[in-house]
């Protein structure tokens, strides 16, 4: 056994940022003037998603979600010896990040690695996330240092657990899913925040990102599915959560449109896996398991969800492998980066002029540039 401990240093804590979510009913409408302020989303769109809320009586898993990440990273810590709290602060609901940063400093935390809940390029799955850390160190003088960890999606602790989702997913298929089809999803942006995504910068992520992200992860994952099981399965990328006027292109095709393409083709088995998500949170729960899932019933498919990476330990040990990786860089040190598929491992701050904000330049903590 090996008894040295991982060296940490410079850190001396890890916060946990995520989207945050309501916890019960009088919670929904706040968060979604919390999420949507300035964002000129359609009256209409806040209330059909205020529904998918109440149907789960107002609250969302997210943030029970993020608890228990946070309690398999500190069980795994300290199963380590590693000696460094983990914090939890949220873009859009209590803990709210700024709050959180003032309890850090209070505790005298000085410098802090920053794990956000989600894992690709864009504006608003990570330039939005680093815009918050600023603002949120300006509202808490004194606060600590924060660095982000480098994007994820093409890391063997993300990928792994999904193959071995779709292979569950696939045995619960009558025939074991012989002729399923894996049907990727993620979260549709605006189509120019997707081409905006990454930046130029040479030694950033290669533009467009988002999709670019993606289409390496997914092919990853079902080539490594058809090593796993022996069979190929075809497989495609495809979005969900599609928000904003209808006159502004986002990235298409819906995952139900999708299904519909799918079924007039002859597909009756699929594996849908919710490939840009990092637990089951509402857009799981509701845009796949209630929405997608009735449309697949309707058109007489076969269906089965495979999980998100959750508390998967090889996602666990992903975050804590990725913040000893960051310290051993910010010591000066050369340590491994973990990447597989056809991308390599991100940068540890992002490209100047990554993931342009679409309402205007504003300040982010964590880039080339910042
Ligand atoms: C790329 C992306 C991710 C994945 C990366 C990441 O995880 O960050 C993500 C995650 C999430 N999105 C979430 C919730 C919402 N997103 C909204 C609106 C929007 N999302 C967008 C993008 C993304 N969103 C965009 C471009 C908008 C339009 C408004 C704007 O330009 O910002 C709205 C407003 C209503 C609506 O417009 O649909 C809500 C309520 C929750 C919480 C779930 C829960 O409560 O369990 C999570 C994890
Ligand atoms: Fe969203």
């Amino acid at each position: 056994m090996n008894s040295a401990r991982p060296d940490v240093r410079p850190y001396d804590a890890l916060l946990v940022l995520s989207f945050g979510g309501p916890e019960k009913p009088e919670d929904v409408v706040p968060f979604l003037e919390n999420v949507t302020r300035g964002r000129g989303i359609p009256r209409e769109r806040l209330e059909q998603v205020g529904e998918h809320y109440f149907l789960f009586g107002g609250r969302s898993p997210i943030n029970d979600q993020n608890r228990a990440l946070i309690a398999a990273l500190e069980k795994d810590f300290a199963d380590q010896g590693i000696d460094l709290p983990v914090y939890f602060g949220n873009r859009n609901w209590d803990p709210y990040l700024a709050d959180t940063l003032a309890t850090m400093k209070e505790d005298g935390v000085t410098r802090a690695a920053v794990f956000a809940t989600s894992a690709y390029s864009s504006w608003s799955s990570c330039r939005q996330y680093r815009e918050n850390l600023y603002d949120a160190v300006e509202k808490v003088p004194g606060a600590p240092r924060l660095d982000k960890l480098r994007q994820y999606y093409n890391h063997p602790g993300f990928i792994e657990p999904a193959v071995d989702a779709i292979v569950a997913a696939l045995a619960e298929l009558p025939d074991g899913g012989d002729s399923a089809r894996l049907v990727f999803v993620t979260h549709s942006i605006p189509t120019e925040m997707g081409e905006s995504s990454g930046s130029e910068d040479p030694a950033g992520q290669p533009r467009p990102a988002y999709v670019r992200q993606h289409r390496s992860t997914a092919d990853e994952v079902a080539t490594r599915v058809k090593k796993a099981t022996g069979r190929s399965h075809r497989h495609d990328l495809v979005y969900c959560s599609r928000s904003g006027a209808p006159s502004t292109p986002w990235l298409e095709p819906d995952v139900n449109d999708h299904l519909e393409d799918l079924a007039s083709d002859g597909v009756s088995e699929v594996v849908m896996v919710p490939i840009g998500f990092v637990s089951d949170h509402m857009e799981v729960i509701y845009d796949l398991d209630t929405e997608a899932m009735a449309t697949a019933e309707r058109l007489g498919m076969r269906a089965v969800r495979a999980a998100s990476a959750g508390t998967d330990p090889r996602f666990v040990a992903m975050v804590r492998n990725l913040v000893l990786e960051r310290a051993a860089a910010e010591r000066g040190e050369q340590p491994d980066r973990a990447a597989v598929g056809s991308l390599p491992a991100g940068p540890d701050l992002c490209g100047a002029g990554c993931c342009p904000n679409p309402r205007g330049p504003r300040p982010a903590l964590c880039g080339a540039d910042s």
